[in-house]
């Protein structure tokens, strides 16, 4: 209530907000864990000295219940101490080593962070821009985060853009669509002269595609359950918020040349894949459910239906390269499942029984206890004494609704333009004039693989020839947002995940096979049809005169092809790292 009089106290994991009252037993105690908070702020005067907090608690474990927005604002007695304390959660927040003799200032914090995103309009249902402005800018803006919006005009817009910038100003680039534009990033970063920095730059996804598989995985590693559309939009978002990076394996992939060249000089193709290649079934749905991208992830279920009613099979050839030492300590386990909901009170028991150093307005001074130590020792407390309060409040919570972002960034959408600059420093520059030079065809080297058009060694390769109804590879945990396809799967394990299904697999069994995908149970489907391999390289020869073959679900020239995992070349943004720390280091 706007009258109440409450004591915050900081630690290094939660602020613990106390409503002080004159009646016992009145008193309520709020937990709020920093991990759920992406930022604060104190508005600038005329604004009266009041400290803001943006929480994000996750949403209930029934699908579809997004993270609410909450904001907390308290009114703290000057100014100055304000100011302090939103120091002191941002440099929590943005992980700056603090230790009990700190003194919080705005001088502590590192560089505003700068992100460019990528925009385009068109994808998943055309809800990118109206999604921008009711999710994602007000949260990047209250995580204190400034970026540069470019609406992407048509297909290689973005490809040719980051080809062209000057990276370094750049925290992150970040596409606002489905995994297509992301392909298409990662590919125009390889084609700098600088790719081995370029690609280095952090990579994040905000999905608004209609498959959305990274963000499937991101969301699934981060310890959240699945979820789609707005609820997937906001974990993504909350997870870009707080920034956590990983290594991305990328795999190489060498196509065969375009059919439209002329066969005797043309050359294949060279490309770098961050999520899968598919032939058959798989590649198959995929192009064929376009037509129905109104439904959005529904695409994928429809044009499962109809492919499997009309099942067919493909006949080829698929050779892989098995990784001589697999990585077992990931295998198979899971990452830990975040709490869902936490009530209020949770946590507070340990925290009762630890005496709570602070005093009311009916002394002459004040003392503000912050923790610096998340085992709320007594012996680790900073003490900071501020003069008795005029009034008789010290934090006064104001408003429990949105109130205004930070000032500093406060901006509206123009409707039409494709460039929206919102620097909050001195702006980034964004196109430097640099001619585009392209890099010699085999850099970097697979050095597994010889050229598509000569033998594989025999030794250390697996052959197997037939008729497929599919072959996937997949390098991520999901090939959808709801297709937890390669449940082992992780960002940076250096293998690829090889799924093939054989002819003679029924339809039952293949339906089955998709369902427990959703799942992330399809391993525990025993079909003779059905194999599971991890391998480091592979080589596919569709020996059919007509299929279908994609990389990150775009379409490639049918034909020979073959790739190579490069591990932990690129970088990702997945926020918290949470539980999935300790499985695969
Ligand atoms: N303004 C635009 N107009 C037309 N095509 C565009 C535009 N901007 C990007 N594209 C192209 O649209 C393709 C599809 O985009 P993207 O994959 O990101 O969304 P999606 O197909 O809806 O999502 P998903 O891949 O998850 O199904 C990309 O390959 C990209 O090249």
């Amino acid at each position: 209530s706007p009258t109440s009089n409450y004591a915050l106290t900081l630690t290094h994991t939660h602020i613990h907000i106390q409503r002080l009252s004159s009646r016992p037993g009145k008193e309520a105690r709020l937990l709020l864990p920093l991990s759920e908070l992406v930022g604060c702020s104190c508005p600038r005067s005329p604004a009266p000295p009041l400290l803001v907090l943006y929480w994000y608690p996750p949403g209930k474990r029934r699908k579809g219940v997004s993270r609410r927005r909450q904001v907390k604002a308290y009114l703290a007695e000057s100014r100055p101490e304000a100011e302090r304390w939103s120091a002191a959660i941002q440099c929590l927040l943005r992980e700056v080593p603090v230790t009990a003799n700190t003194e919080f200032s705005r001088s502590l914090l590192p560089r505003t962070r700068r992100l460019l995103l990528l925009v385009n309009p068109f994808s998943g249902r055309g809800q990118a821009m109206q999604w921008c402005q009711a999710h994602i800018l007000p949260m990047i803006r209250e995580a204190n985060i400034s970026y540069n919006l470019i609406q992407t005009e048509r297909r290689n817009h973005a490809r040719e853009l980051v080809r062209e910038i000057s990276l370094p100003e750049w925290d992150g680039i970040i596409i606002v669509s489905g995994d297509g534009l992301m392909h298409e990033v990662i590919n125009g970063l390889m084609e700098r002269p600088d790719w081995e920095q370029a690609i280095k730059t952090p990579l994040g996804i905000l999905p608004c595609g209609s498959g959305n598989a990274l963000a499937g995985s991101i969301n699934h590693y981060a310890g959240y359950d699945m979820c789609l559309r707005e609820p997937l939009l906001l974990n993504c978002c909350f997870l870009l918020c707080r920034g956590g990076i990983r290594p991305l394996d990328l795999v190489s992939i060498t196509t065969s040349p375009s059919p439209s060249k002329n066969s005797r000089t043309a050359a294949p193709r060279r490309l770098f894949s961050f999520l899968s290649v598919a032939w058959g079934f798989v590649s198959d749905v995929d192009i064929e459910s376009e037509r129905y991208r109104g439904l959005g992830s529904a695409r994928f279920t429809l044009g499962t239906l109809v492919r499997i009613a009309s099942l067919r099979s493909y006949k080829g050839r698929l050779s892989y390269m098995p990784p001589s030492v697999v990585a077992t300590t990931s295998n198979g386990t899971p990452p830990p499942r975040r709490p869902l909901s936490r009530s209020i009170t949770e946590g507070l028991d340990g925290f009762s029984k630890t005496p709570i150093h602070r005093t009311c307005s009916d002394i002459n001074s004040l003392t503000l206890w912050m923790w610096l130590g998340s085992d709320l020792s007594p012996s680790l407390p900073l003490s900071v004494t501020i003069p008795s309060p005029t009034s008789r409040k010290f934090w006064t919570k104001t408003k429990t609704r949105p109130v205004q972002g930070p000032t500093h960034s406060s901006s509206t959408l123009a409707p039409t333009p494709s460039l929206l600059n919102f620097d909050l420093n001195e702006p980034a520059g964004l196109l430097r004039n640099r001619p585009f030079v392209s890099l010699p065809f085999d850099v970097p080297r697979d050095d597994l693989l010889p050229p598509l058009d000569q033998p594989l060694p025999t030794r250390d390769w697996v052959t197997i020839e037939g008729d497929f109804v599919l072959v996937l590879a997949l390098y991520q945990s999901h090939l959808g947002a709801d297709l937890h396809a390669a449940p082992q799967a992780r960002f940076d394990d250096g293998l690829i995940h090889l799924t093939f299904v054989r002819a003679g697999i029924s339809r039952a069994t293949l339906l089955r096979l998709f369902f427990a995908m959703e799942k992330g149970n399809h391993h525990s489907v025993n079909s003779p049809y059905v194999s599971h391999v991890s391998c480091k390289a592979f080589r596919l020869q569709p020996l059919s005169p007509r299929g279908t073959l994609t990389v990150d679900g775009e379409l490639v020239p049918y034909g020979p092809l073959q790739a190579q995992v490069h591990p932990s070349m690129a970088r990702l943004i997945v926020g918290d790292t949470g539980g999935f720390k300790g499985i695969t280091h």
